[in-house]
């Protein structure tokens, strides 16, 4: 089954993204000798895109964008059928130079989507409009076809929008069952900026024993696929883009069951509500400084 059969979702610029990405920015990619070309993180992106997900998301500090590359370029999958995520996080200031540095090593003219990686290198509301200026004129010059922010609360969103010409198209947020984000998500929808969810599978792989195991476990065996695609169903059913990854090819099959059944309208209402019957946080990136439950 491949990712096409998941739903594609609409950006603020009228492109479609793919609702499923393969993330390259989790433990089990490459740890050391960060200057060298990692085959094996190679061959997980190669095999991630031999089963369909075409939504792969980097960024400079993750130290895999030229595994992306390579595997993009080994993979011969047409680059306009590739939705390619990557982010800014150290050279905030130097926001055009960043993205020239990453499409080098991407091997790629062009990004579909180029994001501040995390606002928490600002001190002041200056700083950030500055950078998402910077961001603006990325957009304008065709080299990031969408821009958008990740790990952004509200106030940092409300900073950019007072001075922004172009909307976020995406804000990239820890989101699950378990932190479902009620003070942004809807609140973003409105303003044209789509939630995407890194650490959706969080309550299977973090958060147990916790409420959702025993709705989880009904509907498995209701459709006949593994807890992962269930959790992955609704939160693309919810409207966010679900950002995971694996390096195992049978994890990575279990999730693109999502891409085969839908959730029921109630059972999409169970899982919130049952959801919210337990607050877990399982990253310490997205840390805010407010309410956590935002
Ligand atoms: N913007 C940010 O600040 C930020 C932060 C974290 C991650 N990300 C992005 O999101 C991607 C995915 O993040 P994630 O790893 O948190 O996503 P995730 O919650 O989907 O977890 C994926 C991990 O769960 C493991 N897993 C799957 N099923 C499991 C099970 N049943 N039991 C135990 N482990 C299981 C997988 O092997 C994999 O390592 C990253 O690679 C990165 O690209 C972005
Ligand atoms: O996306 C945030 C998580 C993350 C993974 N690898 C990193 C390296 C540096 C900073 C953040 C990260």
């Amino acid at each position: 089954m491949a990712s096409n059969t998941l739903p594609t979702a609409k950006l603020n610029t009228g492109a479609e993204i793919p609702m499923l990405a393969y993330g390259t920015g989790t433990a089990h990619f490459k740890s050391s000798n960060l200057d060298q070309i990692d085959r094996k993180t190679v061959e997980s992106i190669k095999t991630a895109l031999s089963l369909g997900f075409y939504h792969l998301d980097g960024a400079e500090v993750y130290n895999t964008e030229a595994e992306i590359g390579i595997a993009i370029k080994e993979s011969s999958i047409p680059r306009e059928k590739l939705f390619i995520t990557t982010k800014v996080f150290t050279n905030m200031t130097t926001i055009p130079t960043a993205l020239e540095t990453s499409l080098i090593k991407l091997g790629l003219s062009y990004v579909d989507l180029y994001l501040i990686h995390n606002p928490f290198f600002t001190t002041s509301a200056l700083t950030l409009q500055t950078a998402w200026k910077a961001m603006e004129a990325v957009h304008r010059s065709g080299k990031a076809r969408a821009i958008g922010v990740s790990n952004f609360l509200r106030s940092h969103l409300l900073s950019i929008l007072s001075i922004a010409t172009i909307v976020p198209a995406i804000n990239q947020l820890e989101y699950n069952p378990y932190l479902q984000r009620e003070g942004i998500v809807s609140w973003s929808l409105e303003r044209g900026i789509r939630t995407a969810a890194y650490g959706p599978l969080v309550p299977i792989r973090k958060a147990r024993p916790g409420p959702l195991d025993a709705v989880l476990e009904v509907l498995t065996a209701k459709y006949g696929v593994c807890e992962e695609a269930v959790l992955l169903r609704w939160t693309v059913q919810m409207g966010v883009v679900a950002v995971t990854t694996s390096g195992k090819r049978e994890r990575l099959e279990g999730y693109l069951q999502a891409g085969g059944f839908e959730l029921t309208e109630g059972e999409v209402d169970e899982i919130s509500r049952v959801g919210r019957e337990k607050h877990f946080r399982g990253s310490h990136w997205g840390f805010d400084y407010g309410d956590s439950r935002e």
